[in-house]
């Protein structure tokens, strides 16, 4: 099993390209279920996620053609079925099941499952295809959802999930009349999707807010789109220059989804410009410990909590950081602990005293974003760092290493 060997202490400096967001280019390319016509995209990130999804399609029969930065898909035929092998390794392919039961009106997907962060139920999925007119049942770990054509309906989702908006969006394009989804999640990457499918010919306004209303047509057709950068990936090279006290310049970069992170970024004590898609960060001193409760867009994302975290495990004060979204999403606390830290937690909240310093040994990645804060975190220890388990890392991070790098890290992967 592959890992990381890092050693900390050099401040990062330089210039990095954003690569395209994950969490956009999962659901659009379930948007491809959709519609028989080609969809081309770009700015695909390469990651193993994407590499899964595809992998996903293809076994369903669609064709797909995989260049650096493109995809190209086109769902001429198509047998609805998700299997579990693939949906165990990755939940967001429950994207698939709205376009399926609305373009076929039979879809089988397997159920998800748990996740090292949560719990992460589908009930709001299911409940709103339901409100749509599908009959659904669970079948041997499988969703089963059947309808002669969805009809569009009242949707109102009592906690904001953007999967479960996205997976209904999609359906509601090919239902018969309006879609209303109240209380539906504002993230950046809806809005991607839905400026997807506005380009394949759907009706959708509202997207960005927490009213999504969408008009459902006979049809969708081909289209050409460019993926959104990844906010979160850009978060997290910011992140880690602040806690290395460097100074990086990023390009290709989703500057104004990223308030909620810059304006933390700035609280720790960084100089954070912005001119069109380049974003700028220089930290010249120890960072302040920032407090964080995350929550939905705009609020700030569960999905960077980790990585402040790790910078105020060295930050100057105490910090207290609260995650509202995933009851479990603190598996790297302990791994932290490790490396020196001085982490209480009590609940949903973890108490960070800040450390002169961290001190590198073996730690162990949990998941995706767990993986980025270990990173992060030993960037700034002294000595070497060995991550182990960076499969997590590489599902959602484009070649971390060689872009950190170049950066000046110290930084390599061993088998
Ligand atoms: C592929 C993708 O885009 N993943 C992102 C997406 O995950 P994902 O869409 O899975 O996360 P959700 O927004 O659905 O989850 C938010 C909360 O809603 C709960 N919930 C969700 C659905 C449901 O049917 N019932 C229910 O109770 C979840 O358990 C969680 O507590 O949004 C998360 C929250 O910003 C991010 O961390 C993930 O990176
Ligand atoms: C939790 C994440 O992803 P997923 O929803 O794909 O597990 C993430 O991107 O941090």
């Amino acid at each position: 099993m592959q890992k990381l060997s890092i050693h900390g202490g050099t401040p990062l400096k330089g210039e990095v390209r954003v690569a395209g967001a994950k969490n956009a280019a999962l659901p659009i390319l379930t948007a491809s279920l959709l519609t028989k016509e080609a969809i081309r995209l770009w700015n695909v990130p390469e990651l193993n996620d994407v590499r899964t999804m595809v992998t996903l399609l293809q076994r369903m029969g669609v064709t797909a053609t995989m260049s650096p930065g493109a995809v190209e898909l086109q769902a001429a035929t198509v047998e609805p079925f998700a299997p579990y092998e693939l949906v165990k390794t990755m939940r967001a392919s429950i994207l698939a099941l709205g376009p399926l039961v609305a373009r076929f009106g039979d879809a089988r997907v397997s159920l998800p499952g748990g996740c090292a962060i949560g719990e992460r139920p589908v009930d709001l999925h299911i409940k709103g295809l339901e409100a749509m007119g599908a009959t659904v049942a669970i079948e041997a770990g499988y969703i089963h959802a059947t309808a002669k054509k969805l009809k569009g309906a009242r949707i109102y989702m009592d906690t904001v999930t953007v999967t479960g908006t996205e997976n209904l969006m999609m359906a509601a394009c090919l239902a018969e009349g309006e879609t209303v989804l109240e209380n539906s999640a504002r993230e950046p990457e809806v809005v991607d999707l839905a400026h997807c499918l506005l380009a394949m010919g759907a009706k959708i306004s509202g997207h960005g807010t927490d009213v999504i209303r969408i008009q459902g047509v006979p049809h969708l057709h081909g289209a050409t789109h460019a993926i959104m950068s990844d906010r979160i990936e850009a978060g997290t090279f910011l992140c880690a220059a602040a806690a290395t006290r460097g100074s990086v310049t990023l390009t290709n970069a989703p500057v104004t989804s990223l308030d909620p992170v810059i304006d933390k970024l700035r609280e720790a004590g960084a100089k954070v410009t912005a001119e069109g898609t380049t974003l700028s960060l220089e930290m010249a001193r120890r960072p302040y410990a920032v407090g964080i409760r995350t929550s939905p867009h705009p609020g700030f994302p569960t999905d960077m909590q980790a990585q402040f975290l790790a910078m105020n495990t060295v930050a100057d004060g105490t910090s207290v950081v609260t995650e509202t979204i995933f009851e479990n999403r603190f598996m790297h606390v302990q791994e932290l602990r490790r490396l020196g830290a001085r982490i209480d937690i009590e609940g949903n909240t973890a108490i960070v005293r800040g450390n002169d310093h961290l001190t590198g040994t073996t730690v162990m990645a949990t998941d995706l974003r767990a993986s980025a804060c270990l990173v992060i975190a030993g960037l700034m220890a002294e000595g070497e760092t060995i991550i182990e388990r960076i499969y997590h890392l590489d599902r959602g991070y484009e070649r971390l290493e060689v872009r950190l790098g170049a950066l000046g890290a110290n930084i390599k992967r061993i088998a």
